[in-house]
């Protein structure tokens, strides 16, 4: 379903790669934690994922077509399949819940719509729905800047849900919550991974979370892979070689 093949990235200006030699495959129903220290690539590989990133070198592939080739209309047309979350949130803090969740149709609309802000009765149920499924109905028209941490991410699920994506990619979507709130955050994901059959990829800090959630976890170090298999197999070594020896191309490698 994703491929990514001997991806590299290097920053303009950069002397090392953030990215290195990468190469993976996803496919529909896994649940992957990416892990790693601050720096390590993590934010990198999703940007590549989504198009957003270039590869130095490499290519990712959609369905066993190369990004890099896709016209800007093919590109828009993967994007939509991917649903985003951040760590940020990245609403708009003056809108309802429903303005924000209904600006997941975006990507469907033309841009005349879009600029109108006109939304069919179809959108408007579908994003009903997506509330409820986020737990979120009695807010539905409350402002989104009232709302908590946990709340606003609920938002963010319900609006990459409403895209019907194949993929929900998020960038440290819990790094922001507190420890309860990231957790209901992550049964939330998982319940929508399961109900939806989403390849669902997170980039996390909380080693815990990804244990408890993921079905694979892939660890980098310096922008290459260290560790790549089942949250069981993710050991106390494996912890220690991603977060705490500083040892650069371990011979440790579990690919
Ligand atoms: N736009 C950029 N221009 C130049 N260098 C960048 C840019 N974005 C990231 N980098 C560098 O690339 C490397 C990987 O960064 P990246 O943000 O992918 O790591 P990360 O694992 O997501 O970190 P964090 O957990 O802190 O978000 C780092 O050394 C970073 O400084």
């Amino acid at each position: 379903m994703l491929e990514l093949n001997e991806v590299a990235v290097r920053y303009p200006g950069s002397a090392q790669d953030a990215l290195s030699d990468i190469t993976l495959t996803f496919d529909k129903g896994e649940f992957v934690c990416i892990l790693g220290k601050s720096g390590s690539g993590k934010s990198t590989m999703i940007r590549c994922i989504n198009g957003l990133q270039e590869p130095t070198y490499g290519e990712v592939r959609w369905d066993g077509q190369p990004l890099s080739k896709m016209s800007e209309e093919q590109l828009r047309k993967v994007r939509r399949q991917m649903g985003m979350i951040f760590q940020h949130f990245n609403l708009i803090p003056r809108l309802t819940v429903m303005q924000n969740v209904l600006t997941g149709t975006f990507g469907y609309r033309s841009n005349f719509k879009n600029l109108i802000g006109w939304f069919s009765d179809q959108e408007k149920k579908q994003a009903k729905q997506v509330i409820e499924d986020v737990d979120l109905s009695s807010m539905a028209d409350r402002r989104v800047e009232r709302l908590s941490g946990g709340q606003k991410q609920r938002v963010g699920i319900a609006r990459a849900l409403l895209q019907q994506p194949q993929i929900m990619l998020g960038d440290e979507p819990v790094s922001s919550l507190d420890p309860g709130t990231s957790n209901h955050i992550f049964s939330l994901l998982e319940q929508m991974h399961r109900q939806r059959h989403l390849l669902t990829i997170i980039n996390v800090h909380d080693v815990g979370l990804a244990k408890r959630y993921a079905t694979r976890i892939v660890a980098l170090k310096a922008g290459e892979i260290i560790f790549d298999g089942k949250p069981e197999e993710f050991t106390d070594r494996e912890y220690f070689n991603t977060y705490e020896s500083n040892e650069v191309n371990e011979k440790t490698r579990s690919r």
